[in-house]
């Protein structure tokens, strides 16, 4: 169909829209999405700009753009023609606003020079050249207030002016100069394909309702509304953040011993030669040894002072008192060590001739340690220690200590075991890992001392495994560490039904009369008495922490920090030694 007819056609209303503004503000990208339905990449947009230097009556042009020139509105059949100008101030436009219906009047949301002449320039030249046509005002490249403008300017044509970000103006802006000009306002976005419709569907409305006052007869024109409010933008999603999940923990019996060499939560520092510390956790280690676990649940506190003469001892009668150890019951070999102390000390004091009274120590055991059952500590009081010697072979004190964490270097409260000098740091490190994982590796050195140090530590299994590989039976060393998760876990569920090692502060009472001892920061209170009724706990937050007299329980880090691993139940108890 020849676009004149639509002249011809009655009730079709054919309306002339022009559509004026400053220079590159987007006035032909915005025609042509309406009337080819261009559209048009950011980049292709952003690349190019082709300036306009005549007005064209773009619906004379092909048969899809004749097509796309017909609308319904409000029931009102039109064919828009959309007239484009040239921004250039200076030209005539005057042949371009002849005859028009309507004026669309553009500036970009990116330059305010283009808003600005829209009050100085443009409307008095729509006024002037077409007074009584409706004009609705229009924020073009709405989509550049949310867009990353170093990206656009990077991507715009080479000799454009770049868009700064305070060159961004708000809705407000538009809607104030709009309001203060009387006429409509609405925002559009080619990129983003937003407002097109609403533009040109109100022109064409603002067209209808200035003509239906002027040929008041044409009925089919009653039902058209006034220029309606345009639904705000939704701008696009933010690209979702990136969230980088770390890892969780392996759930396999590595697990455990990577707490070796990366100490988390550590409660325990076991000197090996006097000089090498290693970090451990009172949890695996009693778990998994009943030596261990009778060493920690020592009451360090309530000790006699017969132990104390017993840190005292000449090294020849605790060598000797040890060997009776494996002879007679451990109270008979209490009684032969003390009777053998105190002759060492008179033999050493002859020996001297000279008078003195100095006893023949046992090599000191570290720096000011077992000094005596209960030790000076500098910052909060009373340390507590005890000679091990004459409990087992494996050990030469226990004592409790500030030291720092390794992982968060902060000084706390833990347990320093002091291992006996025989014990090698290479075969212990094996002992340790089967404690923390049941396993024994195959191709370990020094099978014969991680046998022996088993033997010390009553880990009767792990010397089983080590008979196994060198029997080339090491496949039955899988059954082994089955039963001994078996067993750790029955273990555990036991620790934490009784709150042992838990870590957790116990309620705080007056202190009971003949502890004072207890009073750690000697203020009088006790503030945790984990030697009284439940177990030893070196981690155990005290004075510092815990407010005196309160019942309040503060948690620790003990167990629940470092139980990552699986453990499995088994209902069997599990045999303790006692201590002597
Ligand atoms: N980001 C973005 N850029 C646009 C949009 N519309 C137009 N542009 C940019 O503005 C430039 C000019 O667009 P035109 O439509 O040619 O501008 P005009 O107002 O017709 O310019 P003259 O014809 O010179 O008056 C284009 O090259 C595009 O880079 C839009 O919706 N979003």
């Amino acid at each position: 169909m020849d676009s004149d007819m639509d002249y011809e056609r009655p009730n079709v209303e054919t309306i002339k829209c022009v559509v004026v503004g400053d220079n590159a503000v987007g006035k032909t990208r915005l025609i042509c999405a309406r009337a080819c339905n261009a559209t048009l990449t950011q980049y292709q947009l952003l690349a190019t700009h082709v300036p306009t230097v005549w007005a064209i009556d773009q619906y004379r042009v092909c048969q899809e753009v004749l097509e796309r020139s017909r609308d319904v509105v409000d029931d009102v059949s039109v064919s828009l023609r959309l007239w484009d100008t040239f921004g250039d101030h200076h030209k005539d436009r005057r042949f371009a606003y002849g005859r028009s219906d309507v004026v669309v009047l553009c500036f970009s949301i990116a330059n305010p020079n283009s808003l600005h002449h829209v009050k100085t320039m443009w409307y008095p030249e729509i006024k002037h050249f077409c007074p009584r046509a409706p004009v609705i005002l229009v924020g073009c490249q709405l989509d550049l207030r949310y867009a990353d403008l170093e990206a656009v300017n990077r991507a715009r044509r080479p000799l454009a002016r770049p868009i700064k970000p305070n060159e961004i103006l708000p809705p407000e802006k538009g809607r104030e100069v709009a309001k203060e000009l009387g006429i409509p306002y609405y925002e559009t976005s080619v990129v983003a394909q937003f407002g097109i419709k609403d533009v040109f569907d109100n022109a064409i409305r603002a067209a209808l309702i200035s003509r239906r006052h002027l040929q008041f007869w044409k009925s089919h024109l009653r039902n058209v509304q006034r220029p309606l409010l345009q639904a705000p933008f939704l701008p696009p999603k933010p690209p979702p953040p990136i969230i980088i999940v770390p890892d969780p923990p392996s759930n396999n019996e590595e697990h455990p011993a990577h707490l070796l060499e990366d100490p988390l939560c550590a409660d325990v520092i076991l000197v090996l030669q006097e000089k090498i510390k290693i970090y451990a956790h009172k949890i695996y280690l009693s778990t998994s040894s009943s030596k261990f676990y009778d060493l920690f649940l020592m009451d360090l506190s309530e000790e006699d002072q017969q132990s104390v003469a017993g840190h005292s001892f000449g090294s020849a009668a605790a060598a000797a008192a040890e060997r009776v150890l494996h002879q007679e019951e451990r109270h008979h070999a209490r009684d032969f060590l003390l009777r053998a102390a105190s002759f060492d000390i008179c033999e050493s004091a002859e020996e001297a001739g000279s008078g003195q009274r100095q006893p023949c120590l046992r090599a000191s055991t570290s720096d000011g340690i077992l000094r005596g059952n209960r030790y000076e500590n500098g910052e909060c009081g009373l340390r507590r220690g005890r000679d091990l010697s004459s409990w087992s072979r494996a050990f030469m004190s226990i004592q409790e200590e500030m030291a720092e964490d390794p992982l968060t270097y902060k000084s706390k409260l833990m347990v320093v075991v002091k291992m006996d000098a025989s014990i090698q740091p290479g075969p212990f490190r094996a002992v340790l890992k089967y404690l923390y994982t049941g396993e024994l590796d195959e191709k370990e050195r020094d099978l014969m001392h991680i046998a022996h140090i088993a033997e010390l530590l009553e880990v009767f299994d792990l010397r089983m495994m080590v008979a196994n590989i060198l029997n080339n039976e090491a496949f039955m060393n899988q059954e082994i560490t089955k039963a001994f998760h078996v067993r750790r876990t029955n273990r555990v569920k036991e620790c934490l039904a009784k709150g042992t090692f838990s870590g957790t502060l116990q309620p705080v009472g007056p202190a009971p009369r003949g502890r004072e001892g207890l009073d750690p920061c000697g203020d009088g209170h006790e503030g945790v008495d984990p030697h009284g009724d439940g177990p030893f706990d070196g981690s155990a937050a005290r004075c510092p922490l815990g407010p005196p007299h309160t019942g309040a329980k503060l948690p620790a880090t003990s167990i629940s920090g470092i139980l990552a691993a699986p453990f499995r139940f088994h209902p069997k108890a599990w045999p303790r030694v006692p201590v002597p």
